[in-house]
């Protein structure tokens, strides 16, 4: 949304003009009477959600919360001039930034919200009135809640995308960093540690500060998480650091001049330590053989980084930049070719197919591995006749191409492709299902052909 300020402004004027202005007083001082209990309330209920405890069990957040609580709730209902008006509405998007930024749940902020309609409800019903009365106070109650938690929604979501390009920015960052190199200081530093630590002990130092806090463990906790998000061995890491500091050093700290003792703890540190440099050698393969981000057979982008890319396309066309297409190609007969050919002449063929249909593109498109024998091309910046007209100009290429096969041998292949242009449906599944539509019926159709989704 280009102004949220000025759509909460209108949504909260029509709130303000649909109920009687004797109404919203007596709702307001009803606000101004319970807003410290309601916000005490509120603290003692959240606090006991063990999803919620994390982001109040500091005191500072103890103190300011309940105070600001009480504050937003009697401002929520102390409106009547339009300078009041847009401070609170600042007030209700600047939450929502702030609960981004923590990441807190957005399901919390809406337990929140039930717990203080709930609240504000039964206050009403307590008011000496008709029911008609009550009806008509809770709607408006109900009204300044909801709106305010679609307010707070509404600059959470745009704060996290951001946040969200800013982390994908950040990745790819760390993809163009130069891995052996890095896998080279890592393993050094892990080494260091543990030398220095075996000397010491050697000398009869006392064991020094643990592994967590040296420079390898500095390194692991805050740019290994990053770097490597996702991988099995992350975890396999931190439990056999937690292992060195929380079992082995105190026990060695504790062992004295007992030789014994000591030598039963060093073997099992060597052999945490050994585990931790295994670990992190699988860690730097695996990312390695991904050659930033490439399938390996093909050389292709891999269908991991297809959300990054497509979500991106989407976000630039839906903002007014020129449409993309996709075009989603399939080798025709590709079992048969295995068949005759081996598995390892099927390789071979796919590995020559992915790079005359990438050497046809521009390096401002993409193209990925997106199965066994699919790829899919994202072609920028182009309309769906110019995209059919590219897979088109792929498709001959690869007819018309001899493909080698092992021990000198040579065959030709064929490509069956479906085309889509981006027609404005944010989820770019929806797009890749109309090419693979598309893509069925050039199957059907024959083969060796590309057509244009519905
Ligand atoms: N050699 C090799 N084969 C693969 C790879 N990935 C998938 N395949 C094989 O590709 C074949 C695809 O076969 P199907 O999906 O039946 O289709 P097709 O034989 O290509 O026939 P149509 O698509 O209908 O023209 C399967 O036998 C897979 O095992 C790979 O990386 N290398």
């Amino acid at each position: 949304m280009t102004d949220p300020l000025g759509y909460g402004q209108r949504q909260w004027l029509q709130i303000l003009n649909d109920y009687d202005p004797a109404l919203r007083r007596r709702v307001r001082e009803l606000v101004l009477a319970h807003s410290e209990r309601m916000a005490d309330e509120f603290y003692q209920y959240m606090i006991t959600q063990p999803e919620a405890r994390e982001f109040l069990d500091h005191d500072q957040v103890n103190l300011r919360l309940k105070a600001s609580m009480q504050h937003w709730l009697e401002q929520s209902f102390a409106i009547d001039d339009e300078a009041a008006i847009a401070l609170t509405i600042e007030r209700q998007l600047e939450v929502g930034r702030v609960h981004a930024r923590i990441n807190l749940p957005i399901n919390l902020v809406s337990m929140g919200a039930r717990l203080h309609k709930k609240r504000l409800m039964a206050l009403v019903f307590g008011l000496e009135e008709e029911p008609g009365y009550w009806q008509a106070a809770c709607g408006y109650l109900q009204e300044v809640m909801d709106l305010s938690l679609e307010l707070m929604s509404l600059a959470y979501v745009s704060k996290s995308e951001r946040k969200s390009r800013a982390a994908e920015a950040y990745r790819l960052h760390t993809l163009g960093l130069n891995m052996p190199v890095e896998r080279e200081r890592q393993r050094a530093a892990l080494l260091d540690w543990s030398q220095e630590l075996i000397f010491g002990l050697h000398r009869g130092d006392r064991p020094p500060g643990g592994i967590i806090r040296s420079e390898f463990g500095l390194w692991f906790q805050h740019k290994a998480a990053s770097v490597f998000e996702g991988a099995p061995e992350l975890g396999q890491i931190e439990q056999a650091l937690q292992q060195i500091d929380l079992v082995i050093l105190p026990e060695l700290r504790a062992a004295g001049s007992d030789t014994e003792r000591l030598a039963r703890q060093m073997a099992a540190l060597q052999q945490e330590v050994k585990a931790v440099g295994y670990f992190l050698a699988t860690l730097f393969d695996r990312y390695i053989e991904l050659e930033h981000g490439r399938d390996t057979l093909t050389r292709l982008l891999d269908r991991r980084f297809l959300p990054a890319v497509l979500n991106r396309e989407v976000r630039l066309a839906k903002r007014g930049g020129a449409a993309f297409s996709v075009i989603l190609f399939d080798v025709d007969h590709f079992k048969q070719i295995n068949d005759s050919h081996g598995h390892e002449g099927g390789d071979l063929v796919l590995q020559q197919i992915a790079n005359l249909v990438a050497g046809a593109v521009r390096s401002s498109d993409f193209t990925f591995r997106y199965g066994g024998e699919e790829l899919l091309v994202v072609l920028v910046e182009a309309e769906p006749a110019k995209a059919l007209e590219i897979a088109e100009k792929i498709r001959e290429k690869v007819a018309a191409n001899r493909l080698q096969l092992p021990e000198g041998k040579t065959m030709q292949a064929t490509l069956s492709g479906g085309v889509a242009g981006f027609d404005g449906h944010p989820d770019y599944e929806y797009l890749i299902g109309r090419a693979d539509k598309a893509l069925y019926r050039a199957k059907h159709q024959g083969r060796n052909r590309c057509l244009l989704a519905d």
